[in-house]
């Protein structure tokens, strides 16, 4: 198997204030290993704070870890970045990289220059990405008339100006109404299809189960998980997700566990408490329960069974999470 990312121990620290006796260290990774295979789309699943950015800056040669190593494309991103970089394109999230006086077209002919693509072949490849990302028709109105999504897809087109193998996408969709989300989406999916790598960041579950062949969940500066979205799922396997709405009731957790029920939160929703269970038999444990809560003065709300999805898997590892 042909990896063209890895990464093995990889730890970084930041040091957070002036004054070194008053400095306190993050720990953004911690010890974190990595394999994307040729072709494939790898998703970095987790929540805020988790470590995403950082491990992408590495991989993309903007940081230097303090500890452990990492290739790109057989490249070691620190020894040989300037070979690492050749072979990237980079989309960070929340980057303001592009020039919004200047259309879409112009914004990718001077990134093109940059990279000093001879004109000739620049223009073919201005004109075949605004096409991958659906905005021929806007390559000479100004980038301030675009809307956020059409500024995010071209902001793709950037970042394969140079052709890359690999592409880092960094949150590629946060921000976006569903509709520009998906169109983002289907973007990622042909870039894929082309041959390209792709890693991506993100803390949409639906996103990472949608797109990705490998997914690894991170949490904490440290992989928790890896694997395709079924093998990942199958950590959940074993039974079935009930979701159940109660209001009012005293030990209802107690209960839920007593009956063999394994609870992997508890949230509200308009003054009923929500629990997310995971039991190996839905039907013995729902009729159990039926006669289990009135007795705790608890008044169901609703009660739903259903199979495991990778949102449960995620909050089992991490305890939680945004979305
Ligand atoms: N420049 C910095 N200085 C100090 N601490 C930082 C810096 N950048 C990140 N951190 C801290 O390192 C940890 C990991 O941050 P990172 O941005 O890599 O996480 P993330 O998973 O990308 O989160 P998010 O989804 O919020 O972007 C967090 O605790 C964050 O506060």
């Amino acid at each position: 198997m042909a990896y063209v990312i890895e990464a093995e121990g990889l730890v970084k620290e930041y040091r957070m204030g002036l004054l070194p006796w008053r400095a306190r260290i993050v720990r953004a990774l911690d010890g974190v290993d990595l394999r994307v295979a040729r072709g494939t789309l790898f998703s970095l699943l987790g929540p805020n704070g988790a470590g995403k950015t950082t491990l992408v800056k590495i991989l993309s040669t903007l940081l230097i870890p303090d500890r452990g190593w990492a290739r790109v494309s057989g490249f070691d991103v620190v020894e040989e970045a300037g070979e690492v970089r050749r072979r990237i394109g980079v989309v960070l999230g929340g980057e303001r990289a592009l020039y919004w006086r200047l259309s879409g077209w112009d914004n990718l002919w001077f990134f093109s220059q940059l990279y000093g693509i001879p004109p000739r072949e620049a223009r073919r490849r201005v004109r075949e990405l605004l096409e991958l990302v659906g905005l021929e028709e806007w390559a000479h109105v100004r980038v301030e008339n675009y809307s956020k999504g059409m500024k995010q897809r071209l902001h793709i087109a950037r970042g394969l100006i140079n052709d890359p193998e690999v592409l880092l996408l960094d949150e590629p969709t946060i921000g976006l109404d569903p509709k520009a989300a998906r169109e983002v989406r289907g973007i990622v999916r042909r870039i894929v299809r082309e041959g390209r790598t792709v890693l991506l960041t993100t803390h949409y579950m639906v996103e990472a189960e949608e797109l990705s062949d490998r997914v690894a969940i991170i949490n904490g500066g440290r992989i928790v998980a890896e694997g395709a979205p079924e093998d990942l799922k199958s950590l959940v396997s074993g039974g079935s997700i009930v979701e159940l709405r109660v209001a009012g009731g005293v030990g209802v957790r107690e209960a839920v566990e007593r009956l063999g029920g394994r609870v992997i939160s508890v949230g509200e929703v308009d003054g009923a408490r929500v629990f997310k269970v995971l039991v190996p038999e839905p039907d013995f444990f729902i009729e159990a329960l039926l006669s289990e809560l009135p007795r705790l003065d608890a008044r169901i709300r609703g009660l739903d069974v259903r199979s495991p999805s990778l949102e449960d898997v995620f909050i089992k590892l991490t305890g939680g999470g945004r979305e």
